[in-house]
């Protein structure tokens, strides 16, 4: 044998030996309270080259779950196979001791809302519940009381007889989230769930999310905006490429978020004035216009996002809408992951 064979062959069984380490050490993340109600291990999945999940190990109890990462980061992934949507190309998941991948006992105690949009959009937003309700197995009558209690609990009542093409982003959330809890399942995946959302309608989904919780269910809520996630739960699982980077309490994380100037983005209708009102306050580092209005950097978002809505209100400015984008915690992923 070479030197060279020997060298590759040694650096190959040192390559094999590490990678069996860092699989053996990987640690099963563990998210919400007592007992377990859904559990992974070595859960991986593949598109073709792209992987979606990269060797997930957790174990999640009742309450809420914020899943956090940036776009990309494989959340919608691992909460379509932890509700049985999708098979992991290796690794398995459980819900209640049971299997979750094609397991119909499953499906009746998981309430979903996708990120993407899956209406039949001439119906109407209670035919819509009722019928999805219907599919669970209730009686006409018995679906169309619980999707009238549910598309109250919303506050949809008053549009839920017009047709969902006709609905605002924010109202085909709250319609979602009625569809989904309207079979009262024990567990919740919510992707996304405040995308689009107003201001009105923003905060009735994080009362009912809390709410969800404090009742007992599992609920596991993603979102690329630590903010919102921390209005919902304290207890977060943080995922990037694939992978789980930390778990548990928020603090950790908001404090390395919070030593990197935050961005909002404002969208109003005096965006100078505005402007120039914000940078009157220490915390404001930046100030850039664009095209669809303009955005800050503050050092102090928990002091910055209150004060938006409040001097828009008292200074007669239309607040369209306020959001972090995304690079926000992409530069903290960065940070983490160096
Ligand atoms: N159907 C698909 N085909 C190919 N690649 C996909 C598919 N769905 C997701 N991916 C890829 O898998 C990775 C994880 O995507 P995923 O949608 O799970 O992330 P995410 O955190 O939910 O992001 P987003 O908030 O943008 O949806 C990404 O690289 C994405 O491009």
């Amino acid at each position: 044998m070479s030197s060279t064979e020997t060298a590759n062959g040694a650096a190959t069984a040192q390559t094999a030996q590490k990678t069996q380490q860092t699989r053996a050490e990987r640690p099963i993340a563990r998210v919400g309270g007592d007992p377990v109600v859904i559990s992974a291990r070595r859960l991986s999945l593949w598109y073709g080259q792209v992987i979606g999940v990269n060797d997930i190990s957790l174990d999640i109890g009742p309450g809420v779950t914020g899943l956090l990462g940036p776009n990309g980061a494989g959340k919608s992934t691992l909460m379509k196979i932890l509700s049985g949507q999708l098979r992991p190309s290796t690794g398995a998941a459980r819900m209640f001791g049971e299997p979750i991948w094609n397991n119909s006992k499953i499906f009746s105690r998981v309430g979903l809302v996708p990120e993407q949009d899956a209406f039949y959009e001439e119906m109407t937003g209670k035919e819509f519940v009722t019928y999805l309700t219907r599919l669970q197995g209730y009686s006409p009558a018995e679906a169309d009381k619980m999707a009238d209690e549910t598309i109250e609990l919303v506050g949809m009542t008053e549009s839920k007889d017009r047709p969902i093409e006709e609905y605002s982003k924010g109202m085909r959330q709250r319609i979602k989230l009625a569809q989904a809890i309207s079979h009262d399942p024990d567990v919740l995946f919510l992707d996304e769930p405040l995308t689009g959302t107003d201001p009105v309608g923003r905060h009735k989904m994080i009362e009912l999310v809390n709410h969800l919780g404090d009742e007992g269910k599992t609920v596991l809520v993603s979102s690329h905006v630590l903010h919102e996630v921390e209005q919902m739960t304290r207890d977060i699982l943080l995922i990037n490429k694939g992978r789980v980077l930390a778990e548990g309490n928020i603090y950790k994380i908001r404090e390395l978020i919070d030593e990197h100037p935050h961005t909002i983005f404002i969208d109003c209708d005096a965006p100078r004035k505005f402007a120039a009102m914000l940078t009157e306050y220490d915390d404001i580092v930046r100030v850039e216009f664009t095209d669809k209005g303009f955005q800050v950097a503050t050092r102090d978002p928990d002091s910055c996002y209150p004060r938006i809505p409040r001097l828009a209100r008292e200074h007669g400015i239309e607040l369209r809408g306020y959001m972090s984008p995304d690079n926000n915690l992409m530069s903290v992923f960065e940070y983490l992951v160096k």
